[in-house]
């Protein structure tokens, strides 16, 4: 069965109540295009009113316990509780800015699918690693030891997000893209066999309208995980048109 292309926009730390309107626009735009899975993740403080909006929406972290005395932490069963139905584990800006391991990524990912919560799980390299050549085998070992050890295959995404390239305007070869993409893919055959092909793999980092279609026609990759150009319609309902030619 051929894979669903994914378009997921990551709002990290922006919007207040007052840019909902801008997720219903989004969410409008998603139920054109039926043929494209389309989620927001905003900040835990608009989860529960984008939900109600009447879209997919999903988490930027949950707290690998269930509940505790973890000041300032929201667990995966309260983000299923307020309407999300994913969440982002892993992404650099948390591997990098709070420390996060592979372990701790991989304790998040269990929690997460635990609570009946899809993964999107992130790994990419950094600027130093990619022009030392080593950028395959840094995301493969990140693959490796996040991945859950045992997952339900079309609950589990995999964001390769090169790091040099969130935020910068610079994104990787069209080659480069499908060659990790590919290298990904492999490593989820060596791991549960057939079960990869079901497993979809998005680019993330500086996609935008015009570029989209290029990426996402890339070899491998099923969606995008978009950060700046999801905050608009203007700018991420292209990006669904775009997946949307390609389904
Ligand atoms: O980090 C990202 C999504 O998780 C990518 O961010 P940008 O699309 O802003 O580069």
């Amino acid at each position: 069965m051929a894979r669903r292309k994914y378009v997921v926009g990551n709002w990290k730390m922006n919007g207040l109540r007052a840019g909902l309107g801008e997720a219903e626009a989004i969410f409008a735009a998603a139920r054109d295009h039926a043929p494209v899975d389309v989620a927001l993740c905003p900040p835990f403080t608009l989860i529960g009113a984008m939900a109600a909006l009447g879209g997919t929406v999903g988490g930027q972290d949950c707290h690998a316990q269930d509940a505790g005395a973890f000041t300032g932490s929201v667990a995966a069963p309260m983000l299923a509780d307020v309407g999300a139905s994913l969440v982002i584990v892993g992404h650099s800006e948390r591997r990098d800015g709070f420390g996060e391991t592979n372990d701790d990524v991989k304790a998040k990912a269990e929690a997460a699918l635990a609570a009946g919560l899809a993964v999107i799980l992130c790994v990419g390299e950094s600027r130093a690693v990619r022009e030392s050549g080593g950028a395959i085998d840094h995301v493969l070992k990140q693959v490796r030891e996040s991945l859950p050890d045992d997952f339900e295959r079309a609950a589990l995404a995999i964001a390769y997000e090169p790091i040099w390239a969130i935020g910068t305007g610079l994104v990787p070869t069209i080659e480069d893209v499908a060659a990790m993409h590919g290298s990904i893919r492999a490593a989820l055959s060596e791991r549960i066999g057939a079960g990869a092909a079901e497993v979809r793999l998005l680019y993330g980092g500086s996609v935008t309208g015009d570029n989209a279609a290029d990426l996402l026609g890339a070899g491998d990759v099923d969606g995008a995980l978009v950060g700046g150009a999801s905050l608009s319609a203007a700018k991420f309902v292209p990006i669904i048109e775009a997946a949307a030619g390609l389904s």
